[in-house]
């Protein structure tokens, strides 16, 4: 199980309380990973404050090395920060910033260059899901968006219904299983074994309440956290939920 919160753009110095706490609080569970992606300008200081406790990642990552590209991060500049992962693909992304699949792709590849482990999002908005779209879309995304080369790399899909993240309507246990189901038998047409050893996450709305439930479903490797990530007695709880 791999247990990743995205703090997205919240996170001032105080937040590195919350780190402390989290560590504190984070019991010997061996195979379970625990990752912290924090606003850029915290990186190193939330890698210094989780020691080898938590993973770090990044929120995303260019898919160049360096140059010209004002306001971005590369992913060799993640890892010399410390994180040993990196997002690529949220919906965020690509709602706000318009990303497609193929520069998801590229920074995936980056990922992997720069020795990171990546999580490429993928997830269908509201209108495609009640068009009946929700599977092809997944699959495109799927298709485009998750590298050739990926199963001989550090892989996670997460799986984040866009009307379920922020919105407090997490996607019905029944929801989660079908597409997660999807998720695998598309990695493992394009994949073979090597397809179904990837972890699919689910991300969207999860919190203490819900998480051993979603956590519980076949097909779940663990849960991609936005808002309930911020607090670690809330994020603690998700952790041990896990089963
Ligand atoms: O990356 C995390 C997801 O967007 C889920 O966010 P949320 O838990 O606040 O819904």
């Amino acid at each position: 199980m791999l247990i990743a919160g995205n703090w997205k753009m919240n996170g001032l110095d105080a937040s590195l309380s919350e780190v402390r706490a989290l560590v504190a609080g984070l019991k010997a569970r061996p195979g379970l990973k625990v990752v912290i992606c924090p606003p850029a300008t915290l990186l190193t200081r939330v890698v210094k404050e989780a020691g080898s406790a938590i993973g770090v990642g990044g929120q995303d990552c260019h898919a160049k090395v360096s140059g010209a590209f004002t306001g971005d991060i590369s992913a060799e500049m993640l890892k010399d920060a410390g994180a040993t992962w990196t997002i690529v693909g949220h919906s965020e992304r690509r709602q706000y910033h318009g990303e497609t699949d193929a520069v998801i792709a590229a920074k995936a590849e980056a990922g992997w260059r720069a020795g990171l482990g990546v999580m490429i999002c993928v997830g269908e908005l509201e209108a495609e899901r009640v068009a009946g779209k929700e599977y092809e879309v997944v699959s495109t995304q799927l298709a485009n968006s998750v590298p050739a080369d990926a199963a001989s790399h550090i892989v996670a899909i997460a799986y984040e219904p866009v009307w379920a993240i922020g919105t407090g309507r997490t996607a019905t246990a029944e929801d989660i299983v079908k597409m997660h189901a999807h998720i695998r038998k598309e990695l493992v047409a394009r994949f073979g074994d090597a397809g179904a050893k990837i972890e699919i996450l689910y991300g969207g709305s999860v919190n203490p309440k819900n998480a051993k439930e979603i956590l519980s479903q076949p097909e779940v490797g663990g849960a991609l956290v936005g808002g309930a990530s911020l607090k670690a007695a809330d994020f603690l709880t998700i952790v041990d939920a896990a089963p």
